[in-house]
């Protein structure tokens, strides 16, 4: 297999491009840069193989019932073992996604819809406070209190306020830069973070606060984490256990988990608890940048921001409501603006490493079973030769898309460990946008596409330069369209 002898020796080649070389995560370009030398498929450490070919992925990341487990460095390093994301074995997955999937189906989402206009509406309220003014507004942290407060009040039935409360929502938006930041060095040390966590808070706690105190502020959703799993412990016996087994939507996600058919044992409140915090962790952060991102691109192309609200508008006609789901899901531009955005972006940066029980065959390599074979979204979303001119947001490309890039779309991945957020992630966002966009008018404040919205580093999801000060906007006027009387 090809690739430089001295990344096939030692992992210190990898762990030299994402950590020690500055601003750390840069081993993706290097990737990129073996594959430009050496093709396709390259060995880029002792252990693993690492695939650009868009035709492969298919194959790679395919369906049930193939067999996919994933490669136990790569989860460990989120020190979450019990939830779905970090399952390694395919079979035990498959039976905790399925316990998950009733919180997850359309239906259950868009029964949702009441529950996100109210945290809407409070987002609303942060830009009408900042109107006129010249105070600009932190887009990721403003977001990312709005998908918190949503997920927590549809995933665990808890209002967790961070929207009532900038102070907190400042803090938890670092807590979630210094996780991105500490990524580059945990995956070289999966093991650490799983370690770590199995320590007593009062030891855990002060010794985060010396390495990076803003990690430490991680431990408050932790325990918060523990005490929304103690108490529905509390009261699970107490509860009719074929209570509202029949409804769209369970209560919370431990009440899918628990009527579901796992056994007993994937049931303990560790089990609960590290999957409250998947769900926690993958859809907080990915749902705001999702939003700010898209934001971005309309405010940077205002022919097409025009073209979004005129059609959100008509859509509403004599109403002062957001258009349902349902429709706004139909709207052409909302719609090619969201998915553009998303491929524009490609959330999640890093490789995506599956283990075989078989041997794999590509063109003419065979890959022996057990060896951890990965692909990268970018390498498929940023292909220019399936979407030409492929780093320009252009909508328009998704009014008639040839069936290759169709297949090609892969923001969400594909096969057995696909997100399963994504009709939560665009139900969020079309509510969200349709919202702001149509009731305020933005302009972008001191923001850049290099400094502020670009990768420039793998932290798992693709993080902007560290100079970055955020994606920031100002607030023009407010149509008061959409506003609840
Ligand atoms: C723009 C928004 C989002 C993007 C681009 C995104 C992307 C992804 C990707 C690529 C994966 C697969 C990762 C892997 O194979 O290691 C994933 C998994 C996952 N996502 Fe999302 N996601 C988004 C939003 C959400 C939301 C809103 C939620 C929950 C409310 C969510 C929950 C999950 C979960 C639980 C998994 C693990 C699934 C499993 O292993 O079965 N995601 N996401």
């Amino acid at each position: 297999m090809a690739g430089p002898k001295l990344a096939a020796s030692t992992k210190w080649y990898e762990f030299y491009y994402d950590v020690v070389k500055s601003p750390g995560g840069q081993f993706f370009y290097k990737l990129s840069e073996m594959h430009d030398k050496y093709g396709p498929i390259v060995r880029l450490n002792p252990h693993e193989i690492h695939i650009r070919d868009p035709a492969f992925f298919d194959t790679l990341y395919a369906p049930n019932p193939t067999v996919r487990h994933k490669y136990p460095p790569s989860t460990e390093m989120a020190g979450l073992p019990f939830g779905t994301h970090g399952t390694v074995d395919h079979h035990t997955h498959k039976q905790r996604r399925m316990a998950n999937s009733r919180m997850f189906s359309k239906r259950a989402v868009a029964s949702a819809q009441s529950l996100i206009h109210g945290h809407i509406e409070r987002l609303a309220q942060v830009f009408e406070s900042k109107c006129g003014t010249d105070e600009p507004i932190d887009m990721q942290t403003t977001f990312l209190a709005y998908t918190t407060d949503v997920i927590y009040h549809y995933m665990f039935n808890i209002q967790a306020g961070y929207q009532n409360n900038p102070e907190a929502a400042k803090s938890w938006r670092h807590s979630m830069e210094a996780v991105a930041q500490a990524t580059p060095f945990s995956k070289q040390f999966p093991w650490l973070n799983a370690r770590l966590l199995t320590l007593p808070t009062w030891i855990l706690q002060p010794m985060l606060r010396q390495i990076q105190p803003d990690l430490a502020g991680l431990l408050g959703a932790h325990k918060l984490m523990a005490d929304i799993v103690s108490s529905y412990v509390k009261n699970r016996n107490s509860q009719d256990k074929e209570s509202g087994k029949t409804d769209i939507k369970p209560e919370t996600i431990f009440h899918s988990i628990d009527q579901s058919n796992l056994p007993p044992l994937e049931k303990t409140p560790l089990r609960l608890y590290q999957e409250g915090l998947t769900v926690l962790f993958a859809g907080g952060e990915t749902g705001s940048r999702l939003l700010a991102h898209t934001i971005f691109h309309l405010l940077e192309n205002p022919d097409v921001l025009s073209k979004v609200k005129q059609e959100i508008i008509e859509a509403a006609g004599d109403s002062n409501q957001v258009p349902d789901v349902k429709i706004l899901e139909t709207l052409p531009w909302l719609t090619a603006s969201v998915r553009e955005s998303l491929r524009l972006r490609a959330a999640t940066t890093s490789r995506l490493p599956l283990v075989l029980n078989q041997d794999l065959f590509y063109k003419d390599w065979m890959i022996p079973a057990g060896t951890p074979v990965s692909m990268s979204h970018g390498d498929i979303l940023h292909n220019d030769e399936i979407f030409p001119e492929a780093m320009k947001f252009k909508p328009e490309r998704w009014f008639d898309p040839t069936e290759q890039q169709k297949k090609m779309y892969v923001p969400f991945g594909k096969g057995t460990r696909m997100c399963i957020g994504a009709e939560f992630a665009y139900i969020e966002m079309y509510m969200s946008l349709a919202t702001i966009m149509c009731r305020f008018d933005l302009e972008l404040f001191d923001t850049n596409w290099e400094r502020d919205v670009a990768y420039s580093r793998d932290c798992f999801l693709g993080e902007a330069s560290p100079s970055s000060p955020g994606i920031r906007v100002k607030v023009r006027g407010d149509n008061k369209r959409f506003k609840k009387d």
